[in-house]
């Protein structure tokens, strides 16, 4: 997995409300460097040495960075946090030079590092996500485990337009259902679908390290009899007919296959589209009602937006 460095150059003031939009933007880790740090008189009395480096500091103000996972949805997380910052000036908050740098993270140096901000999560009523270098012991005996290590793909399982996804699944997938992935990653909705009774689960990824990484997760999940992990772009050569379709793709994306989608589901067949941000829900949802289907649940999560659809 790629890293990109979110850096702001700001004011002690804004060092708050800063860190709460970059951990609500899915930042796990927030560094502040504070010249004030550097600059505090510290004991000495039981000999410590204090051999910190004014090169890590700035001269004036604060820099809070945050590390964000580089993958489709960069461009418009980050726009949404320089939006969200900007706004913070309608409080009156001292933004300061509100300098924003962005770079990638020399991946060498993250290979193992970026683990550390992974630990399990409870992202729905009865899935929780668990990274595979983590111990968990579930705490209740009907919650469901998905074991994951993302690798290089996509899908750590806690973006939220993977929560949408998977929230989604859980209120559609009956015992014995067909499914298809378009956009499988790292294989997270392919496996909730099998965990959650599907009978067989097709999932495509154009990108061949997410192939991979889908394969390898099935077999940790115990989910690879039933899983059929292969490179495929979007919905060419998939037959039907299958009970459900589900895709965390960009809208752009989505748009281009809802025919094909509709073509291949099963009469009152369940077509689950997620990675919509706000501002491109209502070019998706028309072009889903155009084909035919009927919007059964807008689901919604910080900026992002999935439908629960039917074929009539
Ligand atoms: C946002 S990720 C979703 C990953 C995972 N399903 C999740 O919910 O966390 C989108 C995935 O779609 C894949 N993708 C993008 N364009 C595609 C295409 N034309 N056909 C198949 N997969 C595609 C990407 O490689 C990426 O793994």
């Amino acid at each position: 997995m790629k890293w990109s460095e979110f850096s702001i150059h700001t004011t002690q003031e804004a060092v708050e409300p800063i860190s709460n939009i970059l951990h609500e933007a899915g930042a796990s880790g927030v560094v502040i460097e504070d010249i004030a740090d550097y600059e505090k008189e510290r004991s000495t009395s039981l000999g410590e040495i204090y051999q910190l480096n004014p090169s890590d500091y700035p001269e004036e103000g604060v820099i809070v960075k945050a590390y964000l996972p580089v993958n489709s949805f960069l461009g418009e997380t980050v726009d949404a946090i320089k939006a969200s910052i900007n706004n913070l000036l309608i409080y009156d908050i001292d933004l300061g030079r509100n300098h924003v740098t962005i770079s990638e993270v020399n991946e060498e140096e993250w290979a193992t590092a970026w683990k550390k901000y992974y630990h399990p999560v409870k992202i729905s009523e009865k899935f929780t996500i668990v990274p595979t270098w983590e111990i968990y012991e579930p705490v209740s005996s009907d919650e469901l485990i998905i074991e994951l290590d993302p690798g290089m793909a996509f899908g750590t399982g806690t973006h939220p337009t993977t929560v949408l996804c998977i929230q989604a699944l859980e209120d559609t997938v009956v015992k014995g259902d067909t499914v298809v992935d378009v956009g499988t990653g790292s294989g997270v909705l392919s496996i909730a679908a099998g965990l959650l009774g599907a009978k067989e689960v097709t999932a495509l990824d154009l990108d061949h390290v997410a192939v991979e990484s889908a394969k390898l997760n099935c077999k940790i999940n115990k989910v690879h009899n039933i899983v059929n992990v292969s490179q495929n772009n979007l919905l060419d050569g998939i037959e039907g007919p299958v009970d459900l379709i589900v895709s965390n793709i960009l809208a752009e994306i989505i748009v281009r296959f809802i025919d094909k989608a509709y073509e291949i589901l099963k009469p009152n067949g369940t077509f689950i589209t997620s990675g919509i941000i706000q501002n491109k829900k209502l070019e998706v949802k028309e072009a889903l009602e155009r084909t035919g289907f009927t919007i059964e649940e807008t689901l919604v999560m910080e900026d992002w937006v999935a439908f629960i659809a039917k074929k009539k």
